[in-house]
């Protein structure tokens, strides 16, 4: 196997996310505790998988592990056939910026700019030119059902709106892999369905590879398929199907 950083591992089929024997472990006192133990999770282009479990389960470990955002204490996280483990701190920011979009519970949107503007930043620091940002921007907006909505700031939003926002900036980069945590926390039941279903659609439509952590059970079976953690063991995802 290479594992040069230089050199990135291609993986077979289209699996934009690969997790191969993922632990990691934080201190603890004297001990540790393991918040992932062997993880192995493949996400394939358009699908969404649905990761559940108790509170304290690893759930959140996994996203931001597998967003790179923290790194694992041994295995492989893949992405888009780069082994994302190899790289040192500035490829790896390289390498979350242009393949994974991450959507977090609250949109963390910056209270004084407009939707579009919300958009055409995260283009902006990525060193891209404004006008296609824009034209990008605009169609995303449309695509997830804010077309009327461009030069709106947050305080003029629903929080559905702001999410569907949140979720058409996570995919300016054009992401090949989506991690969401708990998109639907803070919206009633008919904002989280069509948010759920709005996930689904722009995966199918961007053929991204995302993984939704959530605790509405209920919404899983839009979704393609559920996997399920337990002290940081992650059973083996089923089909759902929608
Ligand atoms: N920064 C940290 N330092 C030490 N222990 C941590 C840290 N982050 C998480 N843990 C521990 O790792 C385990 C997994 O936590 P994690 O947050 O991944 O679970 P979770 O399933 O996302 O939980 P929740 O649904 O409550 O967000 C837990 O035992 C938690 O206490």
């Amino acid at each position: 196997m290479d594992t040069t950083a230089t050199t990135p591992k291609t993986t077979t089929g289209n699996m934009p996310l690969q997790l191969i024997d993922l632990s990691l472990e934080y201190p603890d006192g004297e001990g540790t505790i393991k918040a992932l133990d062997s993880v192995d999770l493949a996400v394939g282009a358009g699908q969404v998988l649905s990761l559940i479990g108790p509170s304290g389960s690893g759930k959140s470990s996994l996203l931001a592990a597998a967003a790179t955002l923290i790194r694992p204490t041994s295995g492989l996280v893949i992405i888009d056939g780069t082994t994302a483990s190899d790289l040192n701190d500035s490829q790896m920011t390289t390498l979350r910026r242009e393949k994974v979009g991450i959507i977090f519970q609250q949109p963390n949107l910056l209270a004084s700019l407009t939707a579009v503007e919300q958009l055409m930043i995260s283009d902006h620091l990525r060193g891209k030119p404004l006008k296609p940002a824009k034209v990008r921007a605009l169609e995303l907006l449309d695509i997830v059902g804010l077309a009327d909505s461009a030069k709106k700031r947050p305080h003029q939003l629903s929080g559905g709106q702001r999410q569907r926002v949140n979720i058409a900036r996570a995919l300016m980069g054009e992401p090949k892999v989506l991690l969401v945590d708990e998109p639907t926390a803070a919206l009633d039941h008919t904002r989280s369905e069509s948010i759920v279903r709005l996930l689904v659609q722009v995966t199918k439509e961007f053929s991204v590879a995302t993984v939704m952590v959530t605790h509405d059970t209920e919404f899983v079976s839009l979704t393609d398929s559920v996997a399920s953690m337990r002290d940081g063991i992650l059973a083996l995802p089923e089909l759902v199907g929608a």
